[in-house]
C-alpha cells in the first residue's frame, strides 16, 4: 500500500469513529499515525517510494494552469470556487499532498486547473514535495503563482528564485540567439545588434566554461550572459505566469491599489468572491488561446462550437484539428475576423493583416502556414 492510501485510510477510519471518552486513545493513536504518514510523504530521502505518487495526471482540454504558491496561501480555495472539483481546503498548512484536477470552462474551452501542493523555500532541492509539483508547473502553459496578499513580498521572490534554479523562466521570452556547436573551425561570434551586456571575448569564456570550442553564435537581441547560458545549456522552459494575491479582504485599499498595478499582478478575495471575473479574463489572456468557428457556405457559425488554437495558429493547424487528411486535400479557406481582433493586430504591427485590411478574404494553401487566422467575435 502506498504511503497515500494509508493516509486516506485513516482519515476515513477518523472520520467514521465516534468522539468520545471509550475511543479517545484510539483517535489519538491514528491521528499520530496520520501526522507521521505525513511528514514521510513531505521528506522525500525517507520515502523514495512516494517519489511521483499522486502526481500523475493526465494533460486534457485546450490548455494546463498550474496552481504554485506557498502552503495555506487559498489554492484549494480557489479550485474548488473556479471548477466544479472540490478540493480540501483548511487553515493548516499542506492541507493538499496531491495534485487535484478541475475543469474552467470558459469561452467554450476547456482549460485543466491543477491544484498542486504548497511549496516552500528549498522546494526545488526536494523540500517538502517541492520537487513534483516544480515537475508538474514545467508542463502547464501558464503558471499562476497564488500569494497571500497579507504577508510581505518576500514570498514571491522566494517562489520565483525556486522555479528560476530549475529552469523555469517566468513572463520573458526565449532569448533570440542563435546558436549551433560545430565539430571544428572553432568559434564564430555575430550579432545584428548593438550589444551592451556581452561582448566577443566573454562570449568565448561562457563557451570555454562549458567546454565548448567550436560552434557558431549570432546574437539577433542584446542579451545577458544568464540569457546566453540559457541558451547554450538549454532545456529552459519559458512561461507566462500571473501573480494572484489572494485574502485582500484582509488588507487596506491603499495597499490593495498598490498590489493591482504591479506587472502581471491580479487582486481577489476568494472568500469574499471579489475580482474573479477579471481574473479570468486576465488568464486568458496569458492563455494567448484563440477561438475559431467553422460554418457552412450561406450559414451563419455555430458559435457554441470553438476550434481553441494558440493565438497565430494557422490554416494549416485548424485543417489539422478538423480531420488528419484535410490539410493535403486543401485548396483556399474564407476567413472572416473580428474589427477588434483586427485592430488589436493592426495597432500591435502584426503585418499580415495591415497589406489586407478587408474583414473578408481569401487564403490560398501556400499562405496557410505563414498567415494567422483571428477570431471571430
Ligand atoms: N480571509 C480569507 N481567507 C481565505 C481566502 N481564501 C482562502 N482562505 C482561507 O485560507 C486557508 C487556506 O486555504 P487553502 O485553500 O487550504 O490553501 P492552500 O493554498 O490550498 O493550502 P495547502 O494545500 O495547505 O498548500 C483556509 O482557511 C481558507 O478558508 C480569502 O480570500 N480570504
Ligand atoms: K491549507
Ligand atoms: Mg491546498
Amino acid at each position: 500500500m502506498g504511503i497515500l492510501e494509508k493516509i486516506s485510510e485513516i482519515e476515513k477510519e477518523i472520520a467514521r469513529t465516534q468522539k468520545n471518552k471509550a475511543t479517545e486513545y484510539h483517535l489519538g493513536l491514528l491521528k499520530a499515525k496520520l501526522a507521521k504518514y505525513r511528514a514521510q510523504l513531505l521528506e522525500p530521502s525517507k520515502s523514495p517510494a512516494a517519489k511521483g505518487e499522486g502526481f500523475d495526471v493526465m494533460k486534457s482540454g485546450d490548455a494546463r494552469v498550474a496552481l504554485i504558491g506557498f502552503p495555506s496561501v487559498g489554492k484549494s480555495t480557489f479550485l474548488s470556487l473556479m471548477t466544479s472539483t472540490a478540493s480540501e481546503a483548511a487553515s493548516y498548512e499542506f492541507t493538499t499532498l496531491t495534485c487535484i484536477p478541475g475543469v474552467i470552462e470558459y469561452k467554450g474551452a476547456n482549460i485543466q486547473l491543477l491544484d498542486l501542493p504548497g511549496i516552500i523555500e528549498g522546494a526545488a532541492q526536494g523540500k517538502g514535495r517541492g520537487r513534483q509539483v516544480i515537475a508538474v508547473a514545467r508542463t502547464a502553459d501558464v503558471v499562476i503563482m497564488m500569494l497571500d496578499a497579507t504577508k510581505g513580498e518576500v514570498q514571491r521572490a522566494l517562489l520565483e528564485k525556486e522555479l528560476e534554479s530549475v529552469g523555469i523562466r517566468l513572463n520573458k521570452s526565449k532569448p533570440n540567439i542563435y546558436f549551433k556547436p560545430k565539430k571544428g573551425g572553432g568559434i564564430s561570434f555575430n550579432s545584428t545588434v548593438t550589444l551592451t551586456q556581452c561582448s566577443e571575448k566573454l562570449v568565448q569564456l561562457i563557451l570555454h566554461e562549458y567546454k565548448i570550442f567550436n560552434a557558431e553564435v549570432l546574437f539577433r537581441e542584446d542579451c545577458s550572459p544568464d540569457e546566453f547560458i540559457d541558451v547554450i545549456v538549454g532545456n529552459r522552459v519559458y512561461m507566462p505566469c500571473l501573480y494572484v494575491y489572494n485574502k485582500i479582504d484582509q488588507i487596506s485599499m491603499e495597499e490593495v491599489d498598490r498590489l493591482a498595478r504591479r506587472p502581471h499582478s491580479v487582486v481577489i478575495s476568494c472568500g469574499m468572491k471579489l475580482n474573479l471575473d477579471y481574473l479570468l479574463e486576465k488568464l486568458w489572456e496569458y492563455l494567448a488561446l484563440t477561438c475559431i468557428y467553422t460554418k457552412k457556405r450561406g450559414q451563419r457559425p455555430d458559435f457554441t462550437d470553438a476550434i481553441i488554437l494558440r493565438k497565430g495558429a494557422s490554416v494549416e493547424h485548424v485543417c489539422h484539428r478538423i480531420h488528419r487528411s484535410l490539410a493535403s486535400q486543401f485548396k483556399y479557406a474564407l476567413v472572416w475576423v473580428s474589427a477588434r481582433q483586427m485592430l488589436e493586430s493592426l495597432s500591435s504591427g502584426v503585418s499580415d493583416w495591415s497589406s489586407n485590411p478587408s474583414p473578408h478574404f481569401l487564403l490560398q494553401r501556400g499562405q496557410a502556414q505563414s498567415t494567422a487566422l483571428k477570431e471571430w467575435a
